[in-house]
């Protein structure tokens, strides 16, 4: 293996030195290279990076790591760049290194005399080290005297072979009150290797430390900042740090992080359900709330959640980010055992006015592949995805009160079709408006609305002429169920009307609706069948007895409080 056999007194003589100045070269980048490093050799160290988010084993969605495209990219704008921090002055002189020699004598009543083989590799973790004892037994290095005796022979700046005292606890919690955590982060990198058990442990007391008093902003804009996010992140422990996020202003980068803990926990999404009630509450915009940028989230009761499309400056015009955040806001809704019924309106002069017609260009005007076979699959898939925009309203087992004011157009259409209760204000149109911009709807309004008013003629009239429909026909048609004088009552109709719903059996309500919709697409014989195995195991909800019970009692139903689900 080509081990040199060097004898101590020769590293030991080198290794009585001191130098000055850190300048280890560490940055977000160093991390991921580091990182990306072990993952493509697949090591089996036992030292594993401390920032490191693993897969998830247990769950089919996968948990975002640190290497990620996406994840970098926030963690990056999180940072920021205030160039006055970036371009401050120094603030230690400095200084020559200090070299002290010793005899042989010396350094063996000091340190007793080993012998070792180092490879000459170039790369650290990969040197090869071995160390022959007095007694001649041959052993690899810990990682202790590896870091030693790789810092003799490939010397870094900044390193001393002994660490500094400033990393002894009870000197970090002096230095930290003189609020120099960037200080001892920058001495820490060059100081030690980034995976070593040091390391981490000056990180972990330095991050907590930060968070422990709110410190955040001492490490915005430095190259710690991304490490001080993960860190928090990956400790779900992300509303210090949101909420500061907020008083400063830096909305944007709220919205960034919450998007960031929905990736590394993507089956935690319900511990986000208290974060954007407080961003909610604390946006003096009211416009959309983390991780979301066209949907506002609230819950205006324990129980009910609103979510409001919200655009109003576009007319609630579904853009890119609109087709993926419903799926991921519903998907949410669907898990939140809190929740038991959604509403779901517009934000300012009306509904929505249907697909963004600006923001549609790239994907569905211009679709990528080699030949026609390839940007058709491409196609196919595009459309599948935004179908699935709507399909999750109604594969969400919660009812959904969509609730219409001024223009529904086009996929406005497409969406309350796959809602279960459809409200809208005397100022209400419709509009199957495909046509006009010359496609075919194919997100749902085809296959839904036939379902939804009984007559064909009148869904072939509006599909083929894109002709507005007004409340008064929408309602005799049965497309909505209740007309409102105007916007705020029926806002409060819906939310009394959701309310009413989610003081029900929630056993009994979800099971309502995932038969119902069953029922629509199956033949009797089949849905009966299928409630009938469904309710095998639901009847045998407490919620039942419960309410038997009241009733025989001649209890009001009101009164009896079902646990959630
Ligand atoms: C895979 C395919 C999936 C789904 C397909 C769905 C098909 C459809 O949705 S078809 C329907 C497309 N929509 C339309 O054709 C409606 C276009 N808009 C309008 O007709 C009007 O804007 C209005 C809705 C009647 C509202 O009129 P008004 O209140 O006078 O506002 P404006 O001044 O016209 O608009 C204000 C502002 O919003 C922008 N905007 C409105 N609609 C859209 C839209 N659909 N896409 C993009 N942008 C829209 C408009 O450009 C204005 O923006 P400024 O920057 O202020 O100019």
């Amino acid at each position: 293996m080509g081990l040199p056999n060097i004898s101590a007194p020769s590293w030991l003589h080198a290794a009585q030195f001191t130098l000055a100045q850190p300048g280890y070269p560490f940055s977000l980048i160093s991390l991921r290279e580091s990182l990306r490093h072990d993952i493509i050799r697949g090591t089996t160290t036992t030292r594993t990076f401390c920032v490191s988010a693993s897969r998830s084993s247990s769950t089919d969605v996968p948990k975002a790591q640190f290497t990620d495209t996406e994840v970098q990219d926030i963690l990056t704008k999180i940072t920021g760049l205030d160039l006055k921090k970036v371009f401050r002055p120094i603030r230690q002189q400095l200084t020559p290194p200090k070299y002290k020699l010793m005899t042989d004598t010396e350094l063996e009543e000091r340190y007793g005399v080993i012998y070792l083989s180092v490879s000459l590799t170039v790369i650290p973790k990969e040197r090869f080290i071995v160390v022959r004892e007095p007694s001649g037994t041959l052993r690899k290095a810990t990682w202790n005297e590896r870091d030693r005796i790789i810092q003799i022979y490939f010397p870094k700046e900044g390193r001393k072979i002994t660490p500094p005292p400033i990393f002894k606890e009870e000197n970090l919690r002096v230095v930290f009150e003189q609020d120099r955590h960037e200080d001892v982060l920058n001495q820490c990198v060059a100081q030690f290797e980034p995976d070593s058990a040091e390391f981490k442990n000056v990180l972990m007391l330095t991050y907590e430390d930060i968070e422990k008093h709110g410190k955040y902003d001492l490490l915005r804009s430095t190259r710690f900042f991304g490490g001080l996010a993960w860190h928090l992140v990956n400790g779900q422990r992300i509303d210090g740090l949101l909420v500061d996020m907020l008083q400063r202003d830096l909305l944007p980068d709220a919205v960034r992080l919450v998007r960031l803990f929905n990736l590394v926990h993507p089956q935690k999404q319900a511990l986000l359900i208290p974060f954007i009630n407080a961003v909610r509450g604390m946006s003096s915009s009211g416009g959309p709330t983390p991780p979301f940028t066209t949907l506002s989230v609230s819950r205006p009761a324990e129980t009910v959640t609103h979510v409001e499309i919200c655009r109003p400056e576009k007319r609630n015009a579904m853009n890119k980010a609109f087709w993926l955040e419903m799926v991921d806001c519903f998907s949410q809704i669907a898990e939140d055992s809190e929740c038991r019924v959604v509403v779901f309106s517009g934000a300012g002069k009306l509904f929505t006015s249907g697909i963004d017609l600006m923001g549609m260009a790239s994907d569905i005007l211009q679709p990528e592949g080699d030949d026609t076979a390839r940007i058709s699959w491409n196609v196919r898939r595009i459309i599948a995805k935004y179908q699935e925009t709507f399909s999750v309203i109604e594969k969400c087992p919660k009812p959904v009160i969509v609730a219409v004011h001024g223009a529904c157009i086009g996929g406005g259409v497409d969406l309350i079709t796959a809602c279960d209760i459809r409200l809208c204000t005397q100022d209400a149109w419709f509009q199957v408006k495909e046509v006009d911009i010359g496609l075919a709807a194919d997100v749902g309004t085809l296959q839904r609305l036939p379902r939804v008013i009984g007559s064909r003629s009148l869904v072939n009239e509006l599909a083929f002429t894109a002709r507005k429909m007004y409340a008064d026909e929408a309602k005799s048609c049965g497309l909505v169920s209740r007309v409102f004088p105007d916007k705020e009552t029926m806002m409060a109709g819906a939310l009394e009307m959701a309310g009413e719903i989610a003081s029900k059996s929630p056993v009994a309500v979800q099971g309502t609706k995932v038969n119902l919709i069953y029922s629509r697409d199956h033949s009797v014989p089949e849905a009966l069948n299928y409630i009938n195995t469904w309710n095998m195991s639901m009847l045998q909800t407490q919620d039942l007895m419960k309410s038997a019970q009241a009733a025989m009692e001649k209890k009001s139903l009101k009164n009896i409080t079902f646990s959630k689900l």
